[in-house]
């Protein structure tokens, strides 16, 4: 896959603090990259670079095989779709998608004809047809919304950036714009980077997943790959799917403050500082207190103490002997959710192949 934007070590501090750290990155052509990270993890930080609003310190980026060093951000090429997306309120939905090729300083285009054709298809794209007219200030956030991507779009840039475009919209249209996105992402052929602070929107949007951690580049990968193997604890953690026991290996198993867990050796991933013990909410099943465990899985005993209901699943949360608190989901596709008591102990178990030991 051709590359469109390569970043080699590039860094960025403000008052000495480093936000951005020796980040290496290739955005393929033609793909939707999420960027996913904690909040202060340097996804703003990291687009403002690309985009040119600030400089890095150290490093290089590179688009379509030009080093963008010291180039003003209106003479990148690059397109940028923010959450506080401010459109001209005293402009109607037309000339709000039209500003933007009448003002830039790079091309503009002036052949009124041309320009009419190129903001008609940017609105007919974005699913605003008929709504021309109307001035902004008469439209949904979902509208207001899809105003600012055409607005984008209408220039034509090969690489769009969206920081949290999502965040100001309800949770229905957030869902009902994550497909749309895609879709005209893949018509027209371009490379979406969508900053996200939801690892479920990371995870749906992108054919490609970077997770940001503390200013570094955690992991690059397809979403699945990420979810089924994150590459550290730090990028576990984002994704929000995991239980994160800390503990210390001893011997052929893994030793918590809350028992010893057996774990096969293929569970093992070397090379991390702090050793944590990691299985997934939806690997681990519940069962009566002292049910015996298969010599191929590992367990905790824990006491019961709340669920909530989140639609498709169950979330169920259970305090283990040292306090921590370990989350269970069960999916209701599979059936009717265990009927559990508050204040009861039970045995949770899991697969030992379905456990990753970062240590
Ligand atoms: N202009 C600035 N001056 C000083 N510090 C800054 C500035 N911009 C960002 N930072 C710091 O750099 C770090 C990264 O910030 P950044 O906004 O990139 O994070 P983020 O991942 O986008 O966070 P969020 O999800 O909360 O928006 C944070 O510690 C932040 O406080």
């Amino acid at each position: 896959m051709a590359t469109i934007l390569s970043l080699s070590n590039v860094s960025k501090s403000f008052a000495g603090r480093p936000a951005i750290e020796g980040v290496d990155l290739s955005i393929p052509a033609d793909a939707y990259v999420s960027l996913l990270g904690a909040s202060g993890s340097g996804k703003t930080t990291l687009l403002r670079l690309i985009a040119g609003f600030d400089e890095p310190e150290t490093g290089t980026i590179t688009f379509e095989g030009t080093r963008l060093d010291g180039r003003p951000a209106h003479e990148r090429g690059i397109g940028f779709v923010f959450q506080n997306f401010a459109l001209f309120p005293h402009l109607n939905v037309r000339d709000n998608v039209a500003f933007g090729l009448t003002h830039r300083t790079v091309n503009p285009v002036r052949d009124e004809a041309k320009r009419a054709a190129m903001v008609a298809e940017a609105i007919e794209m974005v699913g605003l047809k008929g709504l021309e007219q109307r001035s902004v200030t008469q439209i949904s956030g979902g509208q207001r919304q899809r105003v600012a991507l055409a607005r984008t779009l209408v220039t034509r840039p090969k690489l769009v950036l969206l920081d949290e475009p999502l965040g100001a919209l309800d949770a229905h249209l957030r869902a009902r714009m994550r497909d749309e996105l895609r879709q005209i992402r893949r018509d027209l052929g371009v490379t979406f980077l969508h900053v996200t602070g939801s690892e479920t929107e990371a995870l749906a949007m992108g054919d490609r997943l970077v997770v940001l951690d503390a200013g570094r580049v955690g992991q690059f990968a397809a979403p699945a790959d990420v979810y089924a193997e994150p590459a550290s604890p730090g990028v576990a953690r984002y994704l929000n799917a995991f239980n994160l026991l800390p503990g210390r290996l001893d011997g052929t198993a893994f030793r918590t403050e809350a028992g010893l867990l057996a774990m096969d050796t293929a569970s093992l991933r070397s090379g991390h500082e702090a050793p944590v013990y990691a299985i997934r909410h939806d690997c681990i099943a519940v069962r009566a207190p002292a049910t015996e465990m298969a010599d191929d899985e590992a367990g905790l005993s824990a006491r019961f103490l709340a669920s909530e209901y989140s639609g498709a699943s169950v979330l169920s949360f259970f305090a283990l002997d040292d306090g921590r608190i370990v989350e269970v989901e069960e999916h209701l596709s599979r059936g009717e959710p265990q009927r559990l008591e508050a204040d009861a102990r039970y045995a949770l178990s899991w697969k030992r192949r379905d456990a990753l030991v970062f240590a």
